[in-house]
């Protein structure tokens, strides 16, 4: 079967950067990405690129080259429906918020609507792909949708799940470590796969997309971010361990990491992960197994959660007892807002967490992040609902300028590893600050040693870093 016309709703991070690649190398196919957001849809489809909805290094100039050719950002889901062979569904599955299995199980309202729409617009048979993250078994309650509401149309279902690590979302969708396809067993769940494969197969390896029965497709997903978490978590864990013991995580990680069992990556001890996927999908997980009556398999995961909260509230403990046990009234600035470096998603970000609670201890927040607008983290700290959006505004600052975050200020969090801050004149910053001037790295990045031989108190995760020297008088004071 040879594919001619995608749809795919849902123009986010996932949906948006997917289907470019998928239209810059297969130009014989119309790709249309749809989404009921039209402040979305006008970014994408913005003539200054800089305004794309989703920043990513790389994705302006693919979005370039393709869009108006064979890619194509509309709010017309009915139409692209109809027209479209394949319809992937991108839409995002939050956790519940409400109701049974909320604060743990994904909330599929907007993939039975979905469902739902496709069916009602379909005039005719449809490959379905779930490219969402989902919980096993998801595919069945689609099926069982499209084929009750379907105006007697065929729906094969696949799920394809989406592997790629934002920030370095072009080139994870250039040159993927696999492809997943699952579909089911039948001739015409084979002939879907095959026409899914084949699309992918005009960029990617052959032995590199895997295909598997829609469960296991649906249930790795889960998995893989599961044991990426976990991975964080256990560095985060020893290096706690590591601050007690004069050892240092970044020689265990490294040691470590040259078994090749291990592998070296994913293992940089933070201030925490976030994102919209880890901590989404462990708990997801957890409520699976919960479900199925697997407990001890439930408590085993939900501990990479209770480690990952541990990690942001420690870091934010460190700061207040190193500042003689108060902030109140203090100026900290933090540096990042991004949950890692080169996107501007803030989901589940760390610096949330750590900001929140040094707000809670009354400090005086001044927040510098190069691509996060103030907007967002305004409505970040407003949506945990710990004060009001008044009082938020009251304390914390957000500027364009970061010296001018550090300026005054008591103390420097370092929240994101973007890496211009590993370019900043730290003796300007320095000397521009109350003293002793101390500098929180949650990240594990900058240069500790420069820092201080400059005369900063500098602590980070999983190591402790002796002064070198008295420290130095304000230089311009
Ligand atoms: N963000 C990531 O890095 C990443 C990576 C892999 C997988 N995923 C998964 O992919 C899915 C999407 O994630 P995302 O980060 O792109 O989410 P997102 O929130 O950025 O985008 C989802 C979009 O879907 C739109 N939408 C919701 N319901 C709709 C409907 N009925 N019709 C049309 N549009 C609708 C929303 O308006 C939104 O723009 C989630 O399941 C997520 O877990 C995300
Ligand atoms: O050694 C590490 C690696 C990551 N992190 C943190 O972990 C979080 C997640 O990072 P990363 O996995 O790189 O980014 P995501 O975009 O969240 O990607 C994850 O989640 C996606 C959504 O499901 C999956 O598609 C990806 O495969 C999976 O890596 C971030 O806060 C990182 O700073 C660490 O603290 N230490």
């Amino acid at each position: 079967m040879k594919i001619s016309k995608i749809c795919c709703i849902g123009a986010g991070y996932v949906g948006g950067p997917t289907m470019a690649v998928i239209a810059q190398k297969c130009p014989h196919i119309q790709v249309t990405v749809v989404d009921i957001n039209q402040a979305r849809i006008d970014g994408w489809n913005d003539e200054n690129l800089e305004n794309l909805p989703v920043y990513e290094p790389g994705l302006d100039a693919i979005v370039a080259e393709a869009r108006g050719r064979n890619l194509f950002f509309s709010t017309d889901v009915n139409k692209a429906i109809k027209e479209a062979e394949m319809i992937f569904i991108s839409v995002n599955t939050p956790t519940k918020t409400y109701g049974e299995g909320r604060g743990q199980a994904a909330d599929l309202k907007w993939i039975e609507l979905c469902a739902r729409q496709i069916a009602a617009a379909a005039e005719s048979d449809k490959i379905v792909v779930e490219k969402s993250t989902l919980p096993v078994r998801t595919a069945e309650a689609v099926k069982d949708i499209l084929d009750n509401t379907g105006h007697g149309n065929k729906f094969q279902i696949l799920s394809n799940p989406e592997f790629l690590a934002e920030g370095t979302a072009v080139e994870d969708l250039l040159a993927p470590d696999r492809v997943l396809v699952g579909g089911e067993m039948s001739p015409e769940g084979r002939e879907a796969m095959q026409a899914l494969v084949d699309i992918y197969a005009h960029w990617v390896p052959r032995e590199r997309i895997l295909t598997t029965n829609v469960w296991s497709s649906e249930l790795s997903k889960l998995t893989a971010n599961a044991f990426l978490a976990q991975r964080v978590s256990s560095i985060n864990s020893i290096s706690e361990l590591c601050e007690r013991t004069e050892a240092d995580v970044s020689e265990v990680g490294r040691a470590i990491g040259a078994d090749s069992r291990i592998g070296p990556k994913f293992l940089q001890a933070s201030v925490g992960f976030g994102g919209s996927c880890f901590q989404k999908d462990i708990l997801n997980l957890v409520y699976i197994c919960r479900r199925f009556g697997l407990i001890e398999v439930a408590d085993y995961w939900e501990q990479v959660i209770k480690m990952n909260d541990h990690q942001k509230a420690r870091f934010a403990k460190n700061i207040i007892s190193h500042l003689y046990n108060t902030v109140s009234g203090k100026k900290i600035a933090m540096l990042g807002w991004a949950f890692k470096k080169d996107t501007n998603d803030t989901r589940e970000s760390a610096a949330i967490y750590v900001a929140d609670h040094l707000l809670r201890e009354n400090a005086k927040l001044c927040i510098y992040d190069p691509k996060v607008s103030k907007e967002q983290i305004l409505n970040d700290l407003n949506y945990l609902n710990t004060r009001t959006p008044e009082e938020n505004e009251a304390m914390v600052e957000i500027v364009t300028d970061p010296y001018q975050a550090c300026k005054d200020s008591h103390a420097i969090a370092v929240l994101t590893e973007w890496d211009e801050f590993k370019d900043y004149n730290w003796d300007i910053i320095y000397s521009s600050m109350l003293q002793p001037a101390q500098l929180f790295d949650g990240r594990n990045f900058l240069d500790h040693d420069k820092l201080q031989e400059i005369g900063f108190r500098t602590f980070t995760i999983g190591k402790i870093i002796p002064p070198v020297k008295p420290y130095k008088e304000v230089l311009n004071a």
